[in-house]
């Protein structure tokens, strides 16, 4: 098996090397438009303290000051109504200096996830969840991606994982992951071919072994076990479970290594690479002059 090392263990599918290769060449684009007059700029909005939240978007500001991109940081309490959180999204959407914008989810009881995303411009939706970007997404006539699905997407395609008429078996069909990344995958000119496996499905592990590539975007760690997977095969873990203190388990088991030719690693690696997609989608958006 090429893709295995020598040693029989697997190719690390390691996020956080591609993630700082993907923020030099952003910070060279940002150069190149701060050059024409252009200050790239973001806006996040985190209503209430969910401390994932909240360390999610510290990590978004981060990498945006490495880039340099500019970036306002909007905290709202948690206690915040609906029609409040919509009045920050239009004044967002309307503000020609923002390029892009993103509501962090879940956002607190009481206010709705679905008519946050809605809000948004779709135009600055650089999260890629407005219906009418997934809408495009399902036309197969894309605007901006959904960065998760982007960000796997991109780590497979830097390690060679081969797609064209491979057989991709998605675990998940959660509305951020893995029913976009099903649309994705399946696209004319990516030419994968999908399963979308879920809670309901009856016989996953028949149809993982099956597969060329495995993605587990459920949020059961350790769900994917090494006799679930063909000898070779490129496995992905995106859930992300906390477990004691603050580890990090994957959906991925530590003995797939043993089986799997690439693999993500224990500790996570989508999540870097999804705050990469997320500000790509940004210059993308004022790199097109739009929509200020
Ligand atoms: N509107 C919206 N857009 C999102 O893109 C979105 C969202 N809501 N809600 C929650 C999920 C989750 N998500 C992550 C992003 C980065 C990491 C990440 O960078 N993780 C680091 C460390 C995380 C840590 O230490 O807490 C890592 O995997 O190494 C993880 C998860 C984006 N999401």
């Amino acid at each position: 098996m090429a893709n295995l090392h020598s040693d029989g263990t697997a190719v690390c599918l390691d996020g956080d090397v591609l993630a700082a290769t993907l923020r030099r060449q952003m910070a060279a684009r940002a150069t190149r438009l701060r050059a024409i007059g252009v200050t790239p700029k973001l806006a996040t909005v985190l209503v209430g303290d969910n401390p994932a939240s909240a360390s999610y978007i510290a990590r978004k500001h981060a990498d945006c000051a490495e880039i340099g991109i500019k970036a306002t940081d909007i905290r709202l309490p948690a206690k915040t109504s609906q029609a409040q959180l919509l009045a920050h999204v239009a004044a967002l959407n309307a503000d020609p200096l923002v390029h892009g914008l993103m509501v962090q989810l879940p956002l607190p009881a009481g206010l709705d996830d679905d008519a946050a995303l809605a809000a948004v411009d779709p135009a600055k939706d650089i999260d890629g969840l407005h219906p009418e970007n997934l809408g495009r997404l399902l036309a197969g006539t894309p605007g901006l991606l959904p960065c998760t699905p982007h960000a796997i997407w991109q780590l497979l395609r830097h390690h060679q994982v081969p797609l064209k008429g491979a057989k991709v078996a998605i675990i998940g069909r959660g509305p951020l992951v893995g029913r976009p990344l099903s649309m994705l995958l399946s696209m004319r000119g990516i030419d994968a071919s999908v399963t979308l496996l879920h809670s309901a499905s009856r016989d996953i592990a028949e149809a993982t072994r099956a597969a060329d590539v495995v993605i587990a975007a459920l949020g059961r760690p350790g769900f994917v076990t090494a006799d679930m997977v063909r000898p070779g095969a490129a496995v992905v873990g995106v859930g992300i479970t906390y477990g004691d203190g603050c580890s990090m388990v994957s959906d991925v088991a530590e003995d797939v290594a043993s089986v799997a030719g690439h693999v993500t690693p224990p500790h996570g690696s989508v999540g870097p690479l999804t705050r990469a997609a997320l500000l790509q989608n940004l210059l993308e958006i004022a790199e097109r002059g739009l929509p200020g």
